[in-house]
């Protein structure tokens, strides 16, 4: 188990990590989702020791990084920048790190094999492709057999088959009991590799909730309505008791709303409709719009903006109120 506890990074004015607290837990696959530059991987360089934080603790089983007796068998770790030494074959490269951690020979070949390496084992890393730089980093942080691991943005620049065979792991991983806990900056891959997602923009939290409960939330419908008769759609619409929202162009969204019984609803009570539309926002549309707000926050619009209309009025729920995450999307407080 990962912990998190009010974590935070500054470099000078960058306040690349702030106050993040969650936990990530073993058995499942946690994603770590974020827009380029929203703090993921200094928070995966803070939980390995490689980062000081500025402010907050991260642990590992209880411990900090640099407490562990044993680390790469307690967690095994894929950051983005991989160190291996070009003029080095693979096998030589694992043997020098098992040697130099303290674990058997064996191992190197058994994970040679998990990775699908073996057949290039005595190839220099020079010459490798990036799916296959991509393997020899993950059979350095399996090396360890570790309780823990942590990935990077794995699947970046990786062909579908490498997508494929990375994400396959991670699954089997988990269902071997391990935490596996990996970062992306894409909605789609997430979507169909986590089981439980962590969604940060800016360094801060925006969500901490299981994948399904993410997916059912986002996956809403609505019906868009337009009219040159505004006061008097609003007016119907409360009558109806229907929650709306405001859309773009002057337009309200009826969230889950049926788009025949609202125009049936319209014409009953003489509203004069320009539009009546069904809208259907995807799960990279409410990521895109919930990093959006961080983003807006910290450009200092402040909270609260989003009453007014944001354009777009997806995933209400899911905007922060400038300081922590709104009820709605913290897992604990469902
Ligand atoms: N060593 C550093 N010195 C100064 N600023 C840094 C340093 N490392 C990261 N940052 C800044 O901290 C913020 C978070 O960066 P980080 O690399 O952690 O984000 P990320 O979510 O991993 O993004 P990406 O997907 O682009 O890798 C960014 O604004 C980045 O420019």
């Amino acid at each position: 188990m990962i912990e998190l506890h009010d974590l935070t990074k500054r470099y000078g004015k960058t306040l690349a990590v702030d106050r993040l607290g969650f936990s990530v837990p073993p058995g499942v696959v946690t994603g770590f989702l974020g827009p380029n530059g929203a703090g993921k991987s200094t928070t995966m360089r803070m939980i390995l020791d490689l980062d000081r934080p500025t402010g907050g603790r991260v642990t590992i089983d209880g411990k900090r990084y640099g407490q562990l007796s044993e680390p790469l068998r307690k967690i095994g770790a894929l950051l983005e920048a991989r160190a291996v030494h070009p003029g080095r074959t693979a096998r030589d490269h694992l043997l020098w790190l098992a040697q130099s951690n303290r674990l058997p020979e064996r191992r190197v070949d058994e994970v040679l094999a998990l990775v699908g390496l073996t057949p290039v084992a005595r190839k220099r890393a020079r010459g490798f492709s990036l799916g296959m730089g991509q393997r020899l980093g993950i059979a350095s942080a399996l090396l360890g057999d570790p309780e823990i691991v942590m990935f990077d943005e794995p699947v970046n620049g990786l062909d579908p088959e490498g997508i494929l065979w990375i994400r396959n792991l991670m699954k089997r991983l988990a269902g071997e009991g391990r935490t596996v806990f990996v970062s992306s900056h894409l909605m789609s891959e997430m979507a169909v590799t986590a089981d439980h997602l962590v969604v940060i923009g800016k360094g801060r939290l925006l969500a901490d909730l299981p994948m399904p409960e993410f997916i059912r939330r986002n996956s809403r419908s609505a019906v868009r309505l337009r009219s040159p008769q505004p006061e008097r759609l609003l007016d119907v619409l409360a009558g109806a008791g229907l929650r709306h929202e405001p859309g773009p162009d002057g337009s309200y969204e009826v969230v889950d709303g049926d788009l025949a019984d609202l125009g049936e609803l319209a014409a009953s009570h003489g509203v004069v409709l320009h539009e009546l539309s069904p809208q259907q926002a995807s799960l990279e549309e409410a990521f895109m719009q919930m990093t959006a707000d961080s983003v807006e926050y910290h450009a200092g619009d402040g909270p609260g903006r989003d009453a007014a209309g944001a354009p777009g009025a997806w995933g209400a729920g899911w905007k922060a109120d400038g300081n922590r995450p709104t009820a709605a999307v913290r897992q604990e407080e469902n």
